[in-house]
């Protein structure tokens, strides 16, 4: 009678101080898992098929089955987990419904599979859909794709997915990344980035190539191996900017690279900027390689995605850095799929930030006292 009694009274003491540690937990171990399968399939996909196959100049075709893929991957693995959440995804599936999409789908419904099936690894869970035997139809796999529509809002639960950020270098065997954010009541709890091609330790390059970036809301920031192994917690140092160079794009027409230049010379930083694509460069940022991320438009029109910079910036922010705007302001992850009205980004270190920030308002007033003269 006694034992009776005092079971329920010590579960709930070890959940109330469980969830206390970390009150997403299961959410981040769903998204590291799906994630890390996501990377995989990447990485194979690149072997095969940009490695190993002729490809023609300007030819898309690996970035699109292995992005479709890899959208299908993390969504049937989070409507598993969660089946009420909704999805902010870049893709969706009406390509690979019409007659002619035959072809594609196939390809891409087999590497899905294929990264579904996989074996069982570090924290994962048969109820997530995944491991062998977990073979799904085409049908709820364009389904899964399709979830991705969500037009994203103000309030409620809603991942965004990005399964290849940095397109580009993904193409050139350089940087992207697969990335997962968990935004609720348009506040970003929770923000995964696999890097299959980043360094482990710049400074190690023996160790190799492949790291997931974790962060969750009030509980720090941590790298750890696509594996899931030796999760190494994440802190920004505190630099000076001349120091250090900025993180940019690679691709000029994403990033201004001139003003970029500019806000250098401002700060007297002497080192040529690092160039990198996707949120690989949150990642670096947050464990200090790079004083500052700065993404300037090129132009007036185009909206920055919430999928390319929710998991970067709670990464940031866990790991002791600020992300705004050029204005100063925060991200909005509330208005929809796009940023709406926030122009640019700056990400950096606590001082860092505000003196960069402060240089760009400069550089951006002279701009337009040079744009009326
Ligand atoms: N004109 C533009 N300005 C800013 N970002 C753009 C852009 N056109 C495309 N992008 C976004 O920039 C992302 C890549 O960022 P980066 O330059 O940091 O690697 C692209 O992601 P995808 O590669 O997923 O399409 C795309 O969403």
């Amino acid at each position: 009678m006694h034992h009776v009694v005092r079971r329920p009274f010590l579960r709930q003491i070890l959940h109330r101080s469980y969830s206390m540690s970390l009150p997403y937990a299961t959410e981040k171990q769903v998204a590291v898992a799906a994630v890390r399968r996501a990377c995989h399939l990447t990485s194979s996909v690149f072997n095969k098929l940009v490695k190993n196959e002729t490809l023609t100049k300007g030819d898309k075709s690996p970035v699109t089955v292995g992005d479709y893929a890899a959208q299908a991957v993390i969504s049937t693995i989070l409507h598993h987990a969660f089946p009420s959440d909704f999805i902010v995804g870049e893709e969706d599936a009406a390509e690979l419904r019409e007659e002619s999409g035959a072809g594609l789908r196939d390809r891409i419904i087999a590497l899905a599979n294929e990264a579904l099936t996989g074996e069982l690894g570090l924290g994962d869970n048969v109820e997530w859909g995944i491991g062998p035997g977990q073979e799904k139809t085409t049908e709820q796999l364009l389904d899964a794709i399709d979830r991705g529509n969500h037009p994203g809002g103000r309030t409620g639960r809603m991942w965004t997915i990005d399964p290849i950020d940095g397109t580009k270098g993904f193409l050139r065997g350089e940087q992207y990344a697969v990335c997962l954010s968990l935004i609720v009541d348009a506040q970003v709890q929770l923000g995964v980035i696999g890097c299959p091609n980043l360094l482990v330790d710049p400074a190690e390059p023996d160790l190799g190539r492949g790291v997931i970036f974790v962060a969750a809301k009030g509980h720090g920031a941590e790298q750890m191996r696509l594996s899931g192994a030796n999760p190494t917690p994440l802190k920004i140092p505190s630099i000076l900017p001349s120091e250090f160079s900025f993180l940019e794009s690679v691709e000029a027409a994403h990033s201004s690279h001139s003003f970029n230049d500019r806000v250098s010379t401002l700060l007297n930083i002497t080192h040529s900027p690092v160039r990198m694509d996707s949120q690989a460069k949150y990642g670096c940022l947050a464990r200090g390689q790079g004083a500052a991320y700065l993404r300037m438009p090129t132009g007036v029109g185009y909206r920055e995605k919430i999928w390319d910079h929710a998991p970067g910036t709670i990464l940031v922010e866990e790991a002791g850095g600020v992300v705004t705007d050029s204005r100063g302001l925060p991200l909005d992850f509330g208005l929809g799929r796009t940023l709406g009205e926030n122009f640019g980004v700056i990400a950096g270190g606590l001082g860092v930030h505000a003196r960069v920030l402060e240089a760009v308002q400069t550089a951006g007033t002279e701009q337009e006292a040079k744009a009326k003269a």
